[in-house]
């Protein structure tokens, strides 16, 4: 693996504030109480008491993120010592736990002939453009992998959650996944990504997030609307034990929201769906049971290395632990923060 890093807007740009319903800007109090007066007013924000708590959350929130290489590497070296798997023959992906249909697909897009159209036929209809829908692991992978997550929340090893929007989600590297979902990106979602995302770096994706999302009432029950960090996105549904919870698809990021119609997709248990991270989204919110998505965000350094998806300048690299935001020093100037190191 090369040298991977994040772009110094990871610790300005989208602060995600859930009770404003938006990605916020935070480069100072003295910036955010100007820029987001207006919205701060409409929420009925105009106690000083109130303000400070939104304030000391984007501070908290920075000091995660600043603290987050350390904090990732401590955690993982404390679990790799600790942890007992519960079923240790999964955290190498082995053909077994795919499903035919996947491995058709798969070997479909490895031929050197084949189309965008002949791939269509091995596809399932989403009713949402540019989403693609497949099924990926075995009844019995879902239920191994969602004990494991289930042994490993019960665990005393320490828990690193996998983004601001989803509290109850666990990152798959630090449990323990690296090399699987390395496996899977290489050896099989690649194939079909180079076919159908091109344009967004689909046989170029060197690198990866791997999270859960969880959603359960009394927990997180939904996902407000957003874009991923990522070229391309794979979302695959682990359960079935619940209702609601459907994902809407609406445009890409450049197209305002009153110019969106969004569209609906309900999760098939052992189905992913392949999206490209720039195609807004969320997940409407569940009203019983539980429900669990392993996504994964792919990445192409050749296509983030020339637009930052999350600030849309040039990156401006700073070095990080592992994939960081997948961006690579292709002869750019590196910020070099030796506290994120
Ligand atoms: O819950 C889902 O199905 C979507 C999750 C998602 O979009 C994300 O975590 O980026
Ligand atoms: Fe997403």
């Amino acid at each position: 693996m090369g040298e991977f890093y994040v772009c110094s807007c990871f610790y300005t740009h989208n602060f995600y504030i859930k009770e404003l319903g938006l990605h916020a800007i935070y480069i100072s109090k003295e910036q955010f109480l100007i820029q987001y007066s207006k919205v701060l007013k409409q929420h009925g924000y105009s106690t000083d008491e109130r303000i400070q708590s939104i304030l000391s959350q984007l501070e908290n929130e920075l000091q995660r993120r600043e603290n987050l290489g350390p904090a990732f590497l401590h955690r993982k070296s404390i679990i790799r010592e600790k942890y007992k798997m519960l079923h240790p023959e999964i955290f190498q992906l082995k053909t077994e736990f795919l499903q035919p249909e996947f491995l058709n697909l798969v070997n479909y897009c490895k031929q050197s002939d084949a189309t965008v159209g002949g791939v269509m036929q091995y596809l399932e209809e989403t009713q949402v453009k540019n989403v693609y829908a497949f099924p990926v692991f075995t009844d019995s992978f879902c239920r191994k992998l969602i004990e494991e997550l289930a042994h490993f929340e019960e665990s005393d090893c320490p828990k690193g959650r996998s983004n601001t929007m989803n509290h109850y989600g666990l990152s798959m590297d630090e449990v323990g996944f690296n090399d699987f979902i390395t496996t899977l990106r290489v050896e099989y979602m690649q194939h079909i990504t180079r076919l159908l995302f091109p344009e967004w770096g689909g046989g170029n994706l060197d690198s990866h997030k791997a999270f859960i999302v969880k959603y359960k009432v009394g927990e997180d029950i939904d996902l407000g609307y957003h874009y991923d960090n990522a070229e391309v996105t794979l979302n695959v549904s682990l359960t079935d034990n619940y209702q609601g919870g459907s994902l809407y698809f609406g445009d890409m990021r450049t197209v305002p929201l009153p110019d969106t119609e969004c569209s609906e997709y309900n999760h098939v248990y052992g189905v992913g769906i392949l999206h490209r991270g720039q195609h807004m989204h969320g997940a409407l919110p569940i009203y019983s049971g539980v429900r669990y998505n392993l996504i994964t965000w792919m990445r192409s350094s050749k296509i983030r290395n020339q637009l930052c998806p999350m600030c849309n300048n040039k990156p401006d690299l700073v070095k990080t632990v592992g994939y960081g935001d997948g961006f690579t020093a292709d002869a750019q100037q590196i910020t070099d923060v030796c506290s994120l190191t």
